[in-house]
């Protein structure tokens, strides 16, 4: 397990274009197929958005996550969220001492940026705000796409709007420093999510692995037009276990600060199991559940045990 020659084996890889995107096309319909495929075999994907989003766009935000990270602690510290998990996070201790991390509460809204971006620089970052904003929409738009072609797969699109509606958004701006010579260099440990979806971009710096359902470790190759579309339990326990969601971590191996920047959804309310995703081969496995006090029941930290959805809600 974790071998180095296993990190040379590849995620699954989608293209979306412009003729993928097409409701209905031929390409949107086998492009659902990969994408139920590769969620349920590997519970992720490279999803490669040549031309869909900006590459400038990209450059531009990770250029001001750095002027971000470089603000003093006590202005970071300022950045809190309701629910756990979600805030600032730093200096772990020597159990995980490289990652810093910065998350935005109903991170898909210009109203909740804003007020983000006016806490962490007082006087008003309008690039910031705006770079960040129109990204965030982008991954949005990428990430609402995969919920409707995966939920289509099963059919059970019907539930897109339902889903859609109830869905919050978390922008999580990470950085992990270079460890020292006697520090670890775990940047983020392994954990399974406790999202729905998740989208994760990074820099040009590797070091994102994902356990496959065998146990070897792939490392996510970093390009600006790919982007890791990660399942969390929340849809693994709605999909009646269908959906997988893999442990990842990150490992911190080279002279670089790694630099990423991930949108995450949750859902709201009490979600039922669409019969969509039952049947003699499927029996019901997870009774109805709440995202949010799922997350609570984690207590706001990336729990390591592969079960505890099914601890949780499972029948
Ligand atoms: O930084 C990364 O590449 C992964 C981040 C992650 O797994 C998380 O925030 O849950
Ligand atoms: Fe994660």
């Amino acid at each position: 397990m974790g071998s180095d020659e296993n990190l040379g084996k590849e995620l699954p890889i989608i293209h979306f274009n412009n003729e993928s995107l097409t409701p209905g096309s031929s390409s949107w319909v086998s492009t659902s197929q990969m994408i139920r495929l590769a969620l349920e075999s590997y519970g992720c994907f490279v999803a490669v958005c040549e031309r869909l989003i900006s590459l400038e766009m990209h450059h531009k935000l990770f250029d001001l996550s750095k002027d971000l990270f470089n603000l003093p602690v006590e202005t970071k510290e300022k950045s809190t969220s309701e629910y756990l998990g979600f805030g600032y996070g730093a200096n772990f201790g020597p159990f995980m001492p490289l990652i810093e991390y910065l998350g935005i509460t109903y991170g898909s809204t210009h109203e909740a940026i804003k007020v983000f971006t006016n806490l962490m620089w007082p006087d008003g970052n309008d690039q910031f705000c705006e770079t960040a904003y129109s990204y965030t929409r982008q991954l949005l738009e990428l990430m609402n796409v995969v919920m409707r072609m995966a939920l289509e797969s099963y059919g059970a699109e019907k539930y897109y709007d339902l889903l859609d509606e109830s869905a919050f958004h978390m922008m999580r701006l990470i950085k992990y420093r270079t460890p020292n010579e006697d520090e670890i260099n775990v940047g983020l440990h392994p954990h399974v999510d406790k999202t729905f979806l998740g989208i994760v971009d990074t820099n040009h710096v590797k070091g994102l692995e994902l356990q496959t359902k065998d146990g070897d470790w792939i490392g996510f190759q970093p390009s600006p037009s790919n982007f890791l579309i990660l399942a969390g339990e929340a849809f693994t326990a709605l999909s009646n276990g269908r959906v997988y969601a893999p442990l990842h971590r990150v490992i911190i191996g080279g002279a670089e600060e790694k630099y990423s920047i991930g949108l995450f959804s949750f859902m709201h309310g009490t979600l039922e199991i669409p019969e969509e995703f039952v049947d003699e081969e499927h029996p019901l496995q997870f009774k109805p559940f709440n995202n949010v006090a799922y997350l609570n029941y984690c207590g706001g930290e990336n729990v390591i045990s592969e079960h505890a959805i099914k601890e949780f809600c499972g029948i």
